[in-house]
C-alpha cells in the first residue's frame, strides 16, 4: 500500500493579485502529525481549504492516497478519508455527547460497528466522564474535545484541525496535546496552530508557510531556532519559556 496520504505537486490559488498559496510541493505520510505554522496571511488556512475541496486550484494537483480530488466535491474528499473539525457538520446542543458520537459514528457505520466507533472515541477522547452531559452546557474546551470525538467517530485516515488550542486555558491545552497524541495512533493529522509552546507539546514535524510558500519544513526543534524563521515572526519571541 502506497504510504503518502497526502501530495500536492505546484499547489497554487490566487484571490485577484494575491497568490495565497503558490507553488506548494507537500507530502504526509499515513499516520504522521504534521503542524503547519506561519505568520497572519501566510496561507495556512488557504491551503487546508485546497486540501478539502472549499477551495479549487489555480495551479497544480492535489492528491489523497494517490488520487486526485480534482473535480470532487468536499463530502465525496472527506469519503476518501479526510475529517475536518471546522467542519463538523452538525453538534447538537440538546443532545449528550455520547448521543453526538454515536451520530457521527452511525453516519458511516453498521449500528454494529458504530457501537464500537463509540467506545473507542469515548475511550480516546476521554469523554466518558461527560458523556451523559448534554452538549449545549458544555464548556468552551469540552466542546472541541466533543467535536474532535465526532470527527473521530467517521474513523477517517486524516484530521484536519485549525487551531485546536485557541480560547483554551493552560490546563485545556495540555489535555487537548494529550488527545491528539492519542487521535494520532489512530490516524494522520495537519495541525494549524500559532500557539508555539502547544506545538512543542505535539509536534515532530513542522511545515512553515510564508507568503503562500513552504519557507522551511523540519523537525520542531530545527524549525524554532531556524533564522528566516524567526524572521518571518519578527517581534514574536519564538524562544519559548519551555
Ligand atoms: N477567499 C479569499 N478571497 C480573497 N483573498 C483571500 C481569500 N482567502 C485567503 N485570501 C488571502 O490569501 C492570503 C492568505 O490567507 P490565509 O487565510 O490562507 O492565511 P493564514 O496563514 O491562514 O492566516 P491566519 O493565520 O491569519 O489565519 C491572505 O492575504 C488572504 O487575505
Amino acid at each position: 500500500m502506497n504510504s503518502l496520504l497526502v501530495e500536492t505537486q505546484g499547489l497554487g490559488v490566487s484571490f485577484g493579485g494575491v497568490h495565497a498559496v503558490n507553488s506548494v510541493d507537500f507530502r504526509l505520510e499515513r499516520g504522521e502529525l504534521r503542524c503547519l505554522i506561519g505568520p497572519n496571511g501566510a496561507g495556512k488556512s488557504s491551503f487546508f481549504r485546497l486540501l478539502c475541496g472549499q477551495y479549487k486550484p489555480t495551479r497544480g494537483s492535489v492528491k489523497i492516497k494517490g488520487k486526485s480530488i480534482d473535480g470532487l466535491q468536499s463530502y465525496q474528499i472527506a469519503r476518501l478519508g479526510l475529517g475536518i473539525k471546522t467542519q463538523v457538520p452538525s453538534v447538537f446542543d440538546g443532545l449528550s455527547v455520547e448521543e453526538n458520537i454515536w451520530l457521527s459514528a452511525r453516519r458511516v457505520n453498521s449500528s454494529r460497528e458504530a457501537a464500537t466507533a463509540v467506545k473507542e472515541v469515548m475511550d480516546t477522547v476521554r469523554l466518558s466522564p461527560i458523556a451523559g452531559n448534554q452538549v449545549g452546557a458544555l464548556s468552551h474546551g469540552q466542546r472541541q474535545w466533543v467535536e474532535l470525538g465526532i470527527v473521530m467517530a467517521t474513523r477517517p485516515d486524516l484530521i484536519l484541525l485549525d487551531e485546536p488550542a485557541a480560547g483554551m486555558s493552560d490546563e485545556e491545552v495540555k489535555r487537548t496535546a494529550e488527545l491528539i497524541k492519542a487521535a494520532n495512533q489512530k490516524c494522520a493529522l495537519i495541525v494549524v496552530e500559532h500557539d508555539m509552546e502547544f506545538i512543542r507539546m505535539i509536534a515532530k514535524t513542522v511545515t512553515v508557510f510564508n507568503r503562500g510558500t513552504v519557507l522551511v519544513e523540519d523537525t520542531v526543534d530545527i524549525v524554532l531556532n531556524d533564522e528566516r524563521v524567526k524572521d518571518v515572526y519578527l517581534g514574536k519571541d519564538l524562544e519559548m519559556k519551555g
